[in-house]
C-alpha cells in the first residue's frame, strides 16, 4: 500500500497551470486517504469555477494512478476559504517582510529589464515590444511584458487577448500568458475600453502595482512598453528600474528620428544603457520583384543610432495587412525574421544566454 508521503511526493510534480508552482508547495493538496489500492485526495483551488480545474483534476489523477499498487484514484476539487486564499497569495508573493521589495525588483531576482521607448507615437513601439517578446520566448527565454503605456495601452490587442481578464487572488494578479509571454496591461483593469483619466501620481502607483502586485514567477526578462515621449511614466520607470536597459524605436523619417533622439538622451541622463535602435517601417519589399520602396524615406535609424552612439539592431520592413495577425508577425515573414535577428542581438546585450 502506498503512503501519504509517496502520494505527496508524486503530486509534487503537478503544477498549478496558472502560477506554475507545485500544488504541494502551494499547500493545495488536502485530505489524502488511502484504502488498499484506492487513493482519494482533495485539491483546493483559489476560486470556484476555475477554468483550469479539469486540467488539474486530470494531472492529479494520472499521477496517482501511476503509483505502484494504485488502481483507483478519486480527486475532489474544493475551493479555498478567504483565509486560505490570503495564505496562498502570500506564498506566491514570497515576501518574508511586508515591507521588503517586490520579488521582481530584488537584486537577486536575476531579471533583466528592457524598456522600449520612442519619441513620437505611432512609430510601432508596441508592435516592436510584442514581436520582440515573442521572438525572445521563441529563443527559449521566460519573458514578461509590462504595458506601461497606461493611457494608450495596445499590447493585449496585439496579442489578441483583449477580452481576457486576469485571475486575481487576494489582490495578487496572475498575468495573462499567451504565446509563452506573460502580459500585464492597464487594459485588463479598464472596463469597456473606457479612457484612463488619471493624473501622474496615480499612473506611477499603477506602474508600481505592476511590479508589486503581479505574480511574475520565474522570468528572465521583462520588456516595458513605455508611453511615447518623455513624460511622467518614462520618468517613473527610470526611477523604479535604475538598471533597466533601453531600446529606441523610430521610423526612417527625420522628424520621428529627432524626437526619438530626445527620448534616448533622457534614458541616458537617467543612466539607462541604450542597447540599440530599431528602425521600423524601413521599406516595403515587393513580393514579386523584390524591389524595395522606401516609403517613409531613409536614414532615421542611423541618425538616432549615431546621435546616441549605438547601433541599429534591426530594420523592420513594412507589412501588408495579410502579413500580420493583429500586429504579430509569423516567423517566416520578413518582419518575423527581422524580429528573430533582433532577439538574437538583444539577448547578449542584456547579458543573457540563449536557452537550449
Ligand atoms: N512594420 C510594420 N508594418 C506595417 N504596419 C505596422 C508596422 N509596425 C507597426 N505597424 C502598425 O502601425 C500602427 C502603430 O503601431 P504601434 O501601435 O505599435 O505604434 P506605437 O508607437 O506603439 O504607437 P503609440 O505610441 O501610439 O502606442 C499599428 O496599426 C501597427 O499595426
Amino acid at each position: 500500500m502506498v503512503t501519504k508521503e509517496q502520494v505527496l511526493e508524486a503530486l509534487r510534480d503537478v503544477e498549478d497551470p496558472e502560477v506554475h508552482k507545485s500544488i504541494v508547495e502551494l499547500d493545495m493538496v488536502r485530505d489524502i486517504e488511502i484504502s488498499g489500492s484506492t487513493v482519494s485526495v482533495k485539491v483546493l483551488l483559489t476560486i470556484t469555477g476555475c477554468p483550469l480545474r479539469t486540467v488539474i483534476e486530470k494531472s492529479v489523477s494520472d499521477k496517482l494512478l501511476a503509483l505502484p499498487g494504485v488502481e483507483q484514484a478519486y480527486v475532489e476539487i474544493g475551493t479555498m476559504s478567504d483565509e486560505e486564499r490570503a495564505k496562498f497569495a502570500s506564498k506566491l508573493r514570497g515576501r518574508e517582510e511586508p515591507q521588503s521589495p517586490p520579488a521582481l525588483l530584488r537584486p537577486d531576482a536575476g531579471v533583466e529589464f528592457l524598456a522600449v521607448a520612442s519619441g513620437k507615437g505611432g512609430v510601432g513601439k508596441s508592435t516592436v515590444t510584442a514581436n520582440l517578446a515573442k521572438a525572445l520566448a521563441n529563443e527559449g527565454l521566460r519573458v514578461g511584458v509590462i504595458d506601461a503605456d497606461i493611457y494608450g495601452f495596445s499590447i493585449p490587442g496585439i496579442f489578441g487577448v483583449k477580452e481576457t481578464r486576469p485571475t486575481v487572488i487576494d489582490e495578487l494578479i496572475i498575468p495573462i500568458e499567451v504565446d509563452n509571454v506573460k502580459l500585464i496591461s492597464m487594459h485588463f483593469f479598464v472596463p469597456n475600453n473606457n479612457p484612463v483619466v488619471w493624473r501622474g501620481p496615480m499612473l506611477g502607483k499603477m506602474l508600481r502595482n505592476f511590479f508589486a502586485e503581479v505574480h511574475w514567477g520565474d522570468v528572465d526578462v521583462v520588456l516595458l512598453d513605455l508611453p511615447p515621449g518623455t513624460g511622467d511614466i518614462a520618468m517613473d520607470v527610470h526611477q523604479l528600474l535604475p538598471k533597466s536597459k533601453e531600446l529606441i524605436v523610430t521610423t526612417p523619417q527625420t522628424n520621428a528620428a529627432d524626437v526619438a533622439v530626445r527620448a534616448g538622451v533622457m534614458g541616458q541622463r537617467t543612466n539607462h544603457e541604450i542597447i540599440g535602435v530599431v528602425e521600423n517601417m524601413s521599406y516595403f519589399e515587393c513580393g514579386s520583384c523584390g524591389e524595395k520602396a522606401y516609403l517613409f524615406g531613409r536614414g532615421g535609424g542611423n541618425q538616432v543610432a549615431s546621435a546616441l552612439n549605438v547601433s541599429v539592431l534591426a530594420q523592420v520592413p513594412i507589412a501588408s495587412m495579410d502579413e500580420q495577425q493583429n500586429g504579430l508577425f509569423a516567423p517566416q515573414t520578413p518582419q518575423g525574421k527581422a524580429f528573430k535577428a533582433l532577439a538574437q542581438a538583444v539577448i547578449p546585450a542584456l547579458g543573457l544566454a540563449v536557452q537550449a
